[in-house]
């Protein structure tokens, strides 16, 4: 921006919002024109204000769509695993328990372990739920999921699992699923989340990842010993859907 000078120093301010443009800043076009101007294409939607409405609307949309949802608890897991797979199974059979104790399940709405906990859901006659989101690749919602969102931001789609489930069973996975996990051990280690039960199945799986936070991260002062009991392990979907109704989570009656 220009110094003030005696010719611009008294042209009027132009606001924009809670910004207040002057001197050289003040030129340009005003919303109304760049409305009206039908030059501009499409150009507005990849600005980053218009991006800001985009994001608040999936809020507004999320927050309205699962409103009803009841109880529910978010299953994390594998994109990649098959049908027939041991994971795959038990993401189907995790679903089924969580339906049958009145349960919601609530998934990332893809495939692999994600379909599982879906399809167990839907064929026990419980509500499945899909968070979909956008990827540079074709992907559609699996076929189990009754009621499915579609995101374009991750951490939109986030804040609905957590805030739409009283807690949280992670089947074994990759990037995603830690990413999922992580995040979720940080809300409940940082208490903007409380009574809030993670649990993990597979402890062949995840035991490693435990004893390395806890030889490594807790030995090092970086987390502390008692952040280790914010996940609990199980071995079957039986006992991690126990862990879950014992952890405070309450069926729909
Ligand atoms: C890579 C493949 C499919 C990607 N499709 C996804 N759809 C919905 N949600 C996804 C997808 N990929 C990852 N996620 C989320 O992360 C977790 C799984 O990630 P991981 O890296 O496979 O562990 C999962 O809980 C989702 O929320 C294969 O075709």
């Amino acid at each position: 921006m220009s110094a003030p000078t005696e010719s611009n120093r008294h042209r009027s301010p132009r606001r924009k919002g809670p910004v207040e443009l002057r001197r050289d800043q003040a030129h340009g076009s005003t919303a109304d024109s760049r409305l009206l101007d039908s030059r501009n294409g499409g150009d507005f939607t990849h600005t980053d204000p218009w991006r800001v409405m985009r994001i608040q609307s999936e809020f507004v949309e999320g927050f309205g769509a699962l409103a009803n949802v009841g109880p529910a608890v978010s299953v994390f897991g594998s994109a990649r695993t098959k049908p027939g797979s041991i994971h795959y199974e038990m993401g189907v059979e995790v679903g089924r328990r969580l339906a049958e104790a009145g349960i919601g399940v609530i998934t990332g709405g893809g495939p692999g372990s994600m379909e599982a906990a879906n399809r167990g859901a839907c064929e026990a006659g419980g509500l499945s739920v899909g968070l979909g989101i956008e990827l540079p690749f074709e992907q559609g919602m699996n076929d189990w999921v009754d009621l499915g969102i579609n995101f374009r931001y991750f951490f939109a789609r986030k804040t609905m699992f957590v805030k739409y489930a009283q807690g949280f069973i992670v089947l074994p996975g990759g990037l995603g699923t830690l990413d999922e996990l992580f995040e979720a051990m940080v809300l409940v280690q940082t208490h903007k989340v409380t009574s809030f039960p993670i649990v993990l199945i597979g402890k062949d799986f995840w035991g490693p990842l435990l004893e390395w936070i806890s030889s490594r991260l807790v030995a090092d002062g970086l987390v502390s010993s008692k952040d280790l009991n914010i996940v609990a392990l199980a071995d079957s979907a039986e006992e991690a859907v126990n862990m879950m109704l014992a952890g405070g989570v309450t069926g729909r009656r």
